[in-house]
């Protein structure tokens, strides 16, 4: 028998392309419905201690929107931690408290971050979870970000120094699971994966 010709696997970048264009066809009422079921998910699958960290992100260029989650979380005493690009070295991440009054910027991206305040910074392994944007995920677990590699440098400063904290929890929706991802030597895999339908754990 004659086999099919293979097409050659996809690059990282045409990846990148493809699911960002996906999640962004979303129509309004599909990202409502996602916000509305990845919250329900989250409290199915975790049960967070008592005054919890929590890092999360606020929604860009068609990610799961987290507002819904966000405000459950605040209202059971959980603390909310959202990324900010160092000021120094502006290419990994600082995790600063975000509360309902937070004095707010945009970043070099318009995505909205807290004003930097030392005294409201939270060190990554005083985290108890880190729940991260993507752009595609596989079946391993692999995560594959916007491209500025941001989350892979913070994590892999922290990996080198602390093990157990945060659990690494990535928020995606369900079109942005892909067969395989080719993988690079600093791509840092996830632990969970929760989307509007799966949680996903390795
Ligand atoms: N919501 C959210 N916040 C986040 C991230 C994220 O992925 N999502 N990040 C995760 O790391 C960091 C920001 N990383 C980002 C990297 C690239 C682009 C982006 O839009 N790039 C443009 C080109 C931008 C330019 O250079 O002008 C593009 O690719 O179209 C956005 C965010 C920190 N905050
Ligand atoms: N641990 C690291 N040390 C040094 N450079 C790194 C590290 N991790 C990533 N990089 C650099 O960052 C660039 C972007 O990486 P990559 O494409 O994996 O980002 P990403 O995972 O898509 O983005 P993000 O983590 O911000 O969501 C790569 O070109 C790589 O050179």
């Amino acid at each position: 028998m004659v086999s099919k010709p293979q097409s050659p696997p996809l690059s990282r970048s045409q990846i990148r392309k493809n699911i960002r264009n996906a999640r962004k066809n979303l129509s309004k009422a599909e990202q409502e419905q996602a916000a509305k079921k990845i919250k329900v998910n989250f409290f199915q699958h975790k049960n967070p201690p008592k005054n919890a960290r929590i890092g999360l992100y606020l929604s860009n260029d068609g990610e799961l929107d987290t507002s819904n989650l966000i405000q459950s979380l605040r209202k059971e005493n959980h603390r909310i931690f959202l990324p900010i690009i160092h000021p120094f070295n502006g290419t990994s991440l600082l995790f600063q408290r975000y509360e309902e009054n937070s004095p707010m910027t945009q970043n070099r991206y318009a995505i909205l971050e807290p004003k930097l305040n030392c005294s409201h910074i939270c060190p990554l392994y005083e985290l108890d979870y880190l729940l991260m944007p993507l752009v595609a995920f596989d079946k391993s677990g692999n995560r594959l970000g916007m491209g500025g590699g941001y989350y892979d440098k913070t994590l892999a400063r922290y990996y080198r120094e602390h093990m157990q904290k945060p659990e690494l929890i990535g928020l995606a929706h369900d079109c942005q699971q892909v067969e395989l991802l080719p993988t690079e030597a600093w791509d840092v895999p996830l632990q969970q994966i929760i989307t509007p339908r799966q949680f996903y754990q390795w």
